[in-house]
């Protein structure tokens, strides 16, 4: 199963988001697409519209962050119970904005993984170097030991999600990996999780002239696209093609 889904991060109203579900749903159609499984990630303040908009839909709602708490005296946080009955099946967890700017750490990750999973849902554990530590070489060891932080200890962590997302390729000041770039980190973590975990997903500057490349790296088992699929057309485009991508 390849999957393929987007954040929103800090954009769009709910008006907006509600208006992107809805072509999604549309173009995804009922019975979706062979192999794909689609998700999208709205800020917090759209969950309950887009799931509402995507119940029954093969689409699956996420949360960009979660509390590792159940509920309590956490001012401005939201926890895995919150926005499970807002409707998300996802909790995405560490990605490097995060963990960059929130004071998100490699135990925090853990803790809020663990709560993901006692609640049924599936965490969306992200991962990734600086270009620092890509420059010089410690890349497979840096993100080894990020992903080994985050799971190490559980039994099963059948329905986890590794989105690998190399700092030095995410956003507006990132730059378009060569497949060649990504490969060894890819081939490392599935040779490390890809046994045990659901996916291995690639993010950082996907788009859809590069969409279909990076599927074919071994080992990416999906796509976590940023700005490129917050126009809901370049989603459709790259979900369509992805199947015919690893075939041939
Ligand atoms: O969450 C998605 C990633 O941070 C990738 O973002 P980007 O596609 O805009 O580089």
């Amino acid at each position: 199963m390849l999957w393929i889904g987007t954040s929103f991060k800090m954009t769009k109203t709910r008006a907006e988001a509600a208006e992107y579900a809805a072509r999604l749903r549309y173009g995804v159609g009922e019975n979706g697409i062979p192999g794909v499984q689609p998700f999208l990630i709205p800020p917090a303040t759209a969950i309950a519209d887009v799931a509402a908009l995507l119940d029954g839909s093969p689409v699956l709602v996420g949360a960009q962050n979660a509390h590792w708490e159940d509920s309590g005296a956490w001012t401005g946080e939201i926890s895995v119970p919150q926005v499970a009955d807002a409707g998300a099946d996802i909790v995405e967890i560490g990605h490097s904005e995060r963990r960059e700017h929130f004071a998100e750490t490699d135990a925090t990750v853990a803790l809020k993984v663990r709560a993901t999973l006692r609640h049924g849902l599936i965490p969306l554990v992200c991962c990734g170097e600086s270009a620092e530590v890509f420059a010089g070489g410690g890349s497979t060891e840096h993100v080894l030991a990020q992903v080994g932080a985050a799971l190490d200890g559980l039994d099963d962590t059948s329905r986890v999600l590794i989105a690998y997302e190399p700092v030095w390729a995410i956003g507006e000041h990132g730059r378009e990996p060569r497949p060649e770039e990504i490969a060894g980190v890819h081939q490392a973590l599935r040779d490390e999780w890809g046994d045990r975990v659901a996916a291995v997903l690639y993010g950082g500057s996907v788009n859809r002239a590069n969409a279909e490349a990076l599927l074919r790296v071994p080992g990416v088992d999906g796509l976590f696209i940023g700005r490129a699929a917050w126009d809901v057309e370049n989603l459709l485009t790259i979900l369509a093609n992805a199947p015919t991508a690893v075939t041939t």
